[in-house]
C-alpha cells in the first residue's frame, strides 16, 4: 500500500490527512494551530506543519505530499531565500487603497479582467506587493522572489534549493494578480507596474505535475489554493457549486470557461484539474460565531443550540458580520451592525440566530454574484460543523444543502492530488466520495431584504 500526505496550511491551522493512495481511506492525520493576525511569519507555518506531520505520526512512509494553502499571502524572499519580512495574508485589508489605485491606472475594472480574469481587491498578492513598494522601501529593495504561502512550503519541504527552483500551480496563481489564468502566463507588465521591479516569480506546474522530492525522496505534487484543494477534496464537477465556511467565506464553482465579472465581485481563478474556479470570497464567515459566541460567553455548540431556540428571522433581529471589513461587497473599511434590536430581541438566542442567519446571508450574496442559481449547494469548512448553520442555511440560501461528512476536505484534495501525481494518470484516482447528510428547508420570508436593508445603511 502506497501512502500519500495531504496539507492544508489555512489561515488558523495546518492539517495533514495520510491516505492510502489507491483507496483514499484515512490512515492517519494531525493539526496544529497559526498564530493570530493578518501579518504571520512564514516560520510559524513551518513549525505548524512539523507538529501536524508529528501528531500524524510522521510523513517517513510517504510516497507523495501536495501541499493546499490559503490564497494570495505575499511572501517575499531575498536572494539567499531568506523572508524578507511577515507575509501579509489573504485577509490584511491594508492594501485597499493600492487596490484602487491600480484598477484606475491600468484603465478600470474592465482592464484587469481583460488581462487576470478578476478585479484586485486587498487580498490579491498584487496589491500587497505596491503597499510594499511605497511604505517600506528598504523591505521591497531587498526582494529577489515573490511567491504564496503554498509555493514557500512546497519548496520548504523540497529542502528550499535556490529560489529560482520555486513552483506554483494555475489556481493559486491566478489569485496573485499578475498571471493570467485565461492565457496561462503571467503578466510581468502588471508586477512591475505595482512594484516597480520584476522579481522572480515561481514556475507555473500543470495539474498533476512534480514539484521535485522532498530529501526522503517523497514525489511532491504542485499543491494548489485551498479553495481549489477543497474543489478536488469533494471531487466536484463542472456545475456543482460548494460553499466553505472557515476563515473566510467562499462561493465558487467548477467551469470549463474562466470568469470574466467586471464588478469583480467574482474572482475568475483557475482550478487545480486544469479547468477554472469562479469564486466569490466573504471575509467574514466562521469567525463571527467564534465572536458571538464569546461574546454570549458560550461554546460553539451552545451557541448552536440557542441560534435553534430562536424563530427564523430571529424576530427582526439582523446581524451583518463585516467584523473584519468586507470583501463581498468590497467594503475594506466596514464594520458589523446589530439592527433592530427591541426587549422582545435581547436574548441570547436572538443574537446567536441573527449571528448564523447574518453570516449566511453574507455568503447568500456571494453566492448570488456568481449567478449560477443553483438547486443545491455543497457546504464544507470548520464552520459546517455546526448544527444551527447546517440547519439554517437552506432557509437562507433557498436551496437544498448537502453536507459532507465533516472531514478537512482541503487537505483531502491535497492529498489526492499527490495520489495523482503518483499515478501519473489523465485524470485523478476516482477516490470514493464522502458520505453526505442533506438539509432542506422554506426560505424564511422576508430574512434577505431585512438583512439587505441593514447592509446598506453603513455603506464605509
Ligand atoms: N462545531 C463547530 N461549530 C461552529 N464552528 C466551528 C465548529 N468547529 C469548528 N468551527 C469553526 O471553524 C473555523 C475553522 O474552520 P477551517 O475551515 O479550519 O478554517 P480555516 O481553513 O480558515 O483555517 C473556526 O473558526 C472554528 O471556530
Ligand atoms: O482569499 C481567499 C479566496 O480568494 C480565501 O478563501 C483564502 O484562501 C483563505 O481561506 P481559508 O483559510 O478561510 O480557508
Amino acid at each position: 500500500m502506497s501512502l500519500v500526505a495531504g496539507v492544508d496550511s489555512s489561515t488558523q491551522s495546518c492539517k495533514i490527512v495520510i491516505r492510502d493512495a489507491e483507496t483514499g481511506a484515512l490512515v492517519r492525520e494531525g493539526r496544529a494551530a497559526h498564530p493570530d493576525g493578518t501579518e504571520v511569519h512564514p516560520d510559524a507555518w513551518w513549525t505548524a506543519f512539523q507538529q501536524a506531520a508529528e501528531q500524524a505520526g510522521g510523513l517517513d512512509d510517504v510516497a507523495a505530499i501536495a501541499v493546499g494553502a490559503q490564497q494570495h499571502g505575499m511572501v517575499c524572499l531575498d536572494e539567499n531565500g531568506e523572508v524578507v519580512r511577515p507575509a501579509l495574508l489573504w485577509n490584511d485589508t491594508r492594501s485597499a487603497k493600492a487596490a484602487s489605485d491600480l484598477v484606475k491606472e491600468l484603465g478600470g475594472p474592465q482592464a484587469w479582467v481583460d488581462a487576470v480574469n478578476s478585479v484586485p481587491v486587498a487580498s490579491f498578492t498584487v496589491t500587497k506587493l505596491r503597499w510594499l513598494a511605497e511604505h517600506e522601501p528598504e523591505n521591497a529593495a531587498r526582494v529577489r522572489a515573490v511567491c504564496l504561502p503554498h509555493d514557500w512550503l512546497t519548496w520548504k519541504l523540497a529542502g528550499s534549493p535556490g529560489i529560482e527552483a520555486i513552483t506554483t500551480d494555475r489556481g493559486d496563481a491566478s489569485g496573485t494578480g499578475y498571471w493570467s489564468p485565461a492565457a496561462g502566463t503571467y503578466r510581468t507588465d502588471l508586477l512591475k507596474l505595482a512594484f516597480g521591479t520584476t522579481p522572480a516569480v515561481p514556475r507555473v506546474l500543470g495539474p498533476a505535475e512534480r514539484a521535485g522530492t522532498t530529501p526522503g525522496g517523497a514525489v511532491l505534487g504542485p499543491g494548489t489554493g485551498d479553495n481549489m484543494a477543497a474543489a478536488l477534496g469533494v471531487g466536484a464537477k463542472p456545475g456543482d457549486v460548494v460553499v466553505s465556511i472557515g476563515t473566510s467565506g467562499t462561493a465558487f464553482a467548477v467551469s470549463d470557461t474562466p470568469a470574466a465579472d467586471p464588478t469583480g465581485m467574482v474572482a475568475g481563478f483557475a482550478d487545480a484539474t486544469g479547468r477554472f474556479l469562479p469564486l466569490a470570497c466573504t471575509l467574514n464567515a466562521a469567525r463571527v460565531l467564534d465572536a458571538i459566541a464569546r461574546v454570549l460567553g458560550v461554546t460553539p455548540a451552545r451557541l448552536s443550540e440557542l441560534a435553534l431556540q430562536a424563530p427564523p428571522g430571529a424576530d427582526g433581529l439582523v446581524l451583518v458580520p463585516y467584523f473584519e471589513g468586507e470583501r463581498t461587497p468590497n467594503r475594506p473599511e466596514a464594520t458589523g451592525l446589530i439592527h433592530g434590536m427591541r426587549l422582545a430581541t435581547a436574548t441570547p438566542a436572538h443574537l446567536a440566530r441573527a449571528a448564523v442567519e447574518g453570516m449566511l446571508c453574507g455568503l447568500a450574496d456571494a453566492l448570488d454574484a456568481l449567478g449560477m442559481s443553483p438547486s443545491r449547494v455543497l457546504l464544507v469548512g470548520g464552520g459546517a460543523r455546526s448544527e444551527a448553520v447546517r440547519r439554517i442555511a437552506p432557509t437562507v440560501f433557498g436551496c437544498q444543502v448537502v453536507v459532507p461528512k465533516p472531514g478537512e476536505y482541503v487537505a483531502d484534495g491535497a492529498a489526492r492530488q499527490a495520489a495523482w501525481v503518483l499515478a501519473g494518470t489523465p485524470e485523478p484516482p476516482a477516490w470514493e466520495g464522502a458520505e453526505t447528510e442533506v438539509y432542506e428547508g422554506e426560505p424564511t420570508p422576508g430574512l434577505r431584504e431585512r438583512y439587505a436593508e441593514a447592509r446598506d445603511l453603513d455603506q464605509h
